[in-house]
This record gives structure tokens, sequence and C-alpha cells, in this order.
């Protein structure tokens, strides 16, 4: 079997006032899709932040492609309020991440990624001039332009309306997989999770630690998942289990 792309060994994290997570294990494999779901303040972002390179390792073992991570290699990571480059236009914010190729082709897969996500019509605008929304389509896009086997996406739809975030999630679907790129995502939405998991993390807070694993038993995914007729009995199952995990923790 191929190394994991992803390997956390007994991870823990301690921002200096208490442990945040505790005895993290897991695996990710190329082109995987993992969900990691919890409650408010379990750590989430945390973990993602490890998995970045963007905190150091204090406890156990975190390794990308055999070796630690490190912040801006490897990986890309797209927060809630990922900041773009106010002073560059819509399409340069993701030519940008394509620097080494020819110009030609930084500005067709630009253009190519920013109408697939519904920013066709803003290419030559200013960040400052789209909504939340269309900012967060801007930074998926800019995610998705980036040569790295995996993404790291925290709560990367959570201002979109339902149609949006619906064509975001295939449109990340679509980009990922067994051929392509892994992502490791963070949200509060178990419909989010059950559509776009390989497999779920359900995670309990004081301290973070990994509660149980689920591997959705659901054919196809996202929409062809959603569509399902088993999907609203597994989304309520999972809603109720979330729900009580919060009320422990
Ligand atoms: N830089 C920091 N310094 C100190 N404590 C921190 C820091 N960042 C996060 N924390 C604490 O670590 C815990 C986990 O925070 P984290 O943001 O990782 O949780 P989360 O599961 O992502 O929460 P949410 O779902 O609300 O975004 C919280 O108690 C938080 O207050």
């Amino acid at each position: 079997m191929s190394a994991p792309l992803l390997s956390l060994r007994g991870l823990g994290h301690d921002h200096g006032d208490g442990p945040v997570l505790t005895d993290l294990t897991v695996e990710v494999g190329a082109g995987e899709r993992l969900v990691i779901l919890g409650p408010s303040g379990c750590g989430k972002t945390t973990l993602l932040r490890l998995m970045a390179g963007l905190l150091p390792i204090c406890e156990g073992q975190l390794l990308l492609d055999g070796r630690p991570p490190v912040a801006g290699r490897g990986a890309a990571l797209i927060f809630q309020n990922t900041r773009l480059l106010p002073w560059r236009r819509v399409r340069e914010n993701v030519e940008l991440v394509l620097a080494g190729r020819p110009k030609a082709e930084r500005r067709e897969r630009a253009a190519d990624l920013l109408q697939r996500l519904g920013l066709g019509a803003r290419l030559e605008d200013w960040p400052g001039a789209l909504s939340g929304g269309q900012k967060q389509r801007l930074a998926l896009a800019r995610a998705l332009a980036m040569d790295v086997p995996l993404l790291l996406l925290d709560e990367p739809f959570a201002n979109l309306d339902p149609l949006a975030r619906e064509q975001m999630q295939e449109e990340l679907l679509r980009q990922t997989g067994v051929e392509g790129r892994a992502f490791v995502l963070v949200t509060h939405s178990v419909d989010e999770a059950l559509a776009l998991g390989d497999r779920i993390l359900l995670m309990q807070p004081r301290p973070g630690r990994i509660l149980r694993e689920v591997t959705p038993d659901l054919p196809g995914i996202g929409m062809e998942r959603r569509r399902a007729p088993r999907f609203y009995t597994a989304l309520a199952e999972l809603s109720d289990e979330l729900r009580e995990v919060a009320r422990e923790g």
C-alpha cells in the first residue's frame, strides 16, 4: 500500500491554557475527501492550521507527504475570511498562484475557473467590488488553481446562498477525488458533511478528539448523494448524534 498523503499519529495541541486537541490519529489518502464535523470550540480550525503548517507540532506526529508540513507548501488553505489581494484584479488574484506557467495559459486557466464559479463577468473587477459570497468564490478559485495535492477548507461556503453553495460544492467535488486532489473540509453543516465526505470525523470537545469516524453508506457524492432517499434518514441520525455531542461537551 502506498504511504498516505496526510498522516496524524497521537496529535495533540495546547495554545498555552490547557489541551485543545488530544490523541488524534487519522490518515488521508491521495484524492480522499475528509470532512471534520464537530461542535463549536472542539478545535477544528486549530487542526486545519496544524495541517497547514501554521502552528508548531508540539505533541504527536503530523506528516504531509512524509514530511512535517511547511506553511505555503503542499497544501492550499482557505479560511472563511481568506485574504484576497485588493490591489489586484479578480483574475489576477487567481493568475498569481499559477506563477511559472506561460502567461496565456495562466489567463486561460484563471478565466475558466472563475467562469465555473460564477465570476466570469467579474474578471476585471477589483476584489473590493465583490459581495461576501463572491469573495468566497474567488478564494475557492484561487485555491483550486494551486498545484497542490491537498486542499484545506475551513467553512468555505458559510456565507453563500443555498444555490451558490451547491454549485461551489459540485465544483470542488469535480476538482478532487480519486484521480485528483484530496481535501480536508471543516464544517458545522451536517448536510454538507454527509454530501461531500468519503469519510466524516465526528469530533467532541474539551479537549478536541475524535469521537467516531463515519463512512456514509450512500450512493454517489454531492447532489447525486443528496437525491438518494436514504440521505434524509442518515442526515437526521447524524444531526441527532451531533446534538448529543454538543450537549455533553
Ligand atoms: N490562538 C489561540 N490562542 C489561544 N486559544 C486559542 C487560539 N485559537 C483557538 N483557541 C482556543 O482553542 C479552542 C479551539 O478553537 P478552534 O477555533 O480550533 O475551534 P473550532 O472547532 O474551529 O471552533 P468553531 O467551530 O467555533 O470555529 C477554543 O477554545 C479557542 O478559544
